[in-house]
């Protein structure tokens, strides 16, 4: 049985891609994520690129979702919806945002050609409050040679907590990461993103995760993030 927050995120995140007309009185996160042009390919669904661990990997959470407790996330481009045309208006910062260039936008993870960049794909435990992805990095991600980049990997940590704290809370922003860099991970290897709603103050939301090896015996990173919910009668300077 799906938890109510688990129904919201998938409804909103269905509603991106599916084009919803918006409810009569709707919250943010409905305003912000039902929308009207968008590329509509999941990309959370095996592709030639993804190797046969990760599609492994996909088949065992496939299996746990089975049962309701977990929830196959999917995932869009996002590219020029209307409503994130709009985005900009609910942080009253609509006069400094190119719009001809909005609407080229697209998702930071989702603009890498197949298998070259962020390959992932995410599972929510409504019970528990933690996402976890599974991470299938490209040879584009390099940084010290044979080894992620650091921004890329905080790329997917920011990806991972900011989806718990988005199905958690709505319309958040990354206000805080802090990442404890362990272990070099090896490029091209598959990982598992741990993340964890901690708790929730108000408008503040507290998430943590950590990077493991699939088989859990190398711990390559760890974290914690604050996002906070958007104050939309708030005026930005
Ligand atoms: C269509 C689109 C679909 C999208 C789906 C995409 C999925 C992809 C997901 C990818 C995800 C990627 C996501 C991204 O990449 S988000 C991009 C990176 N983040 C940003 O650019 C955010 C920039 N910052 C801001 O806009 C504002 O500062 C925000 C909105 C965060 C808060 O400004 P606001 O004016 O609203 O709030 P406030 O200042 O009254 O503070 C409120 C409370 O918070 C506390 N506080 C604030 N900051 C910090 C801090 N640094 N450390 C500790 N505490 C902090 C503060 O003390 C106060 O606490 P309290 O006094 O109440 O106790």
């Amino acid at each position: 049985m799906l938890g109510r927050c688990a129904a919201r995120a998938l409804g909103a995140l269905r509603g991106l891609r599916e084009g919803a007309p918006p409810a009569r009185s709707p919250g943010p996160s409905r305003r912000l994520l039902s929308s009207e042009k968008v590329s509509d390919e999941n990309h959370s669904l095996p592709k030639p690129c993804w190797s046969k661990d990760m599609r492994l990997l996909f088949d065992q959470f496939m299996k746990k979702c089975e049962d309701g407790s977990w929830i196959h996330l999917p995932s869009y481009e996002y590219i020029a919806t209307q409503r994130s045309q709009d985005f900009p208006t609910f942080i009253h910062a609509s006069e400094l945002i190119n719009k001809e260039k909005l609407s080229q936008g697209r998702l930071f993870t989702k603009s890498f050609e197949d298998g070259l960049g962020f390959e992932y794909v995410m599972f929510y435990n409504d019970a528990e409050k933690r996402i976890v992805c599974v991470f299938q990095g490209g040879p584009h991600l390099q940084g010290m040679p044979g080894f992620f980049h650091g921004g890329a990997i905080a790329t997917m940590i920011d990806a991972t907590v900011g989806m718990n704290a988005i199905v958690s809370g709505g319309i958040v922003m990354t206000a805080n990461l802090n990442i404890d860099f362990k272990r070099p991970i090896p490029l091209c290897s598959i990982v598992l993103i741990n993340s964890q709603l901690d708790k929730i103050e108000g408008r503040k939301l507290f998430v943590s995760c950590n990077v493991q090896s699939v088989d859990k015996k190398i711990l390559y990173t760890e974290a914690t993030s604050l996002f906070v919910k958007l104050d939309l009668e708030k005026k930005f300077d």
